[in-house]
């Protein structure tokens, strides 16, 4: 019947933001949340603490749990060099659909992995996998022939942060230095991924104060280094 809230964001962007042009895609989807209609994209003050954490990461291989319109990915790739490769998984297939389409009006090279027709092998940067993230994770590596992650942005349904997390570490995935960064640790929240990631002799964990998206509620990020 009507439209939905990832189409009314694909709407307004396909009419205000430039072809080809990543920031004015990311800055339209941010005055579209702030002014219009409120959506659950890291948005523009979290989002330059995970710019923030790309720089000073210099990834190869990223990993995003949960695409949704595909605002945190474009961020993402925007600052990678290229060859590398931002893997990002979504199981809502409108969602990663919406994504899709975004990724192309702001001319981003991004391959549907789900799609047979592209050629093998990383011709691009971003690779959308549709499924679910606990059973896409031990098949990255056969599938897509990736050894290990050096950045994994965290940011689907909370209460798979922490079974997706140690799903990483038992297929070897991580790699000493590697780097996760969860949004939302504090709304709506991820306590049992919070207790572990900062109890964990393996991990050197640090929060980022800010807010939730487009509001002048408290939330954060939480920078997780695997020390192996
Ligand atoms: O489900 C989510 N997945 C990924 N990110 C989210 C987010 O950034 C949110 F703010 C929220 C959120 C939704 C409703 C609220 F009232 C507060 C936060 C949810 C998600
Ligand atoms: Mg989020």
């Amino acid at each position: 019947s009507g439209t939905t809230r990832p189409m009314r964001i694909l709407h307004y962007v396909q009419r205000s933001a430039k072809c080809g042009d990543v920031l004015s895609v990311i800055s339209a989807i941010d005055s579209f949340c702030s002014k219009v209609e409120w959506a659950m994209n890291v948005g523009d003050k979290k989002g330059e603490i995970l710019d923030a954490v790309v720089l000073e990461t210099r990834p190869r291989y990223v990993l995003e749990l949960g695409t949704y319109c595909g605002y945190s990915t474009m961020r993402i790739a925007r600052l990678l060099p290229p060859g590398a490769r931002l893997i990002t998984i979504e199981m809502n297939s409108h969602y990663a659909q919406v994504a899709k389409e975004l990724f192309q009006h702001a001319g981003l090279d991004a391959q549907d992995k789900s799609a047979e027709k592209r050629p093998a092998g990383p011709t691009c940067k971003v690779e959308l996998l549709l499924g679910s993230s606990s059973v896409l994770i031990p098949q990255l590596k056969k599938k897509l022939d990736i050894d290990k992650f050096d950045l994994v942005f965290i940011d689907h349904w909370k209460v798979s942060y922490l079974p997706d997390t140690r799903l990483l570490e038992e297929c070897g995935l991580l790699k000493s230095g590697s780097v996760l960064l969860a949004d939302n640790v504090t709304c709506p929240g991820a306590p049992d991924y919070l207790e572990y990631v900062r109890n964990s002799p393996r991990y050197r964990s640090q929060y980022f104060p800010s807010q939730l998206e487009y509001l002048q509620v408290e939330d954060g990020v939480e920078k997780s280094v695997f020390l192996g």
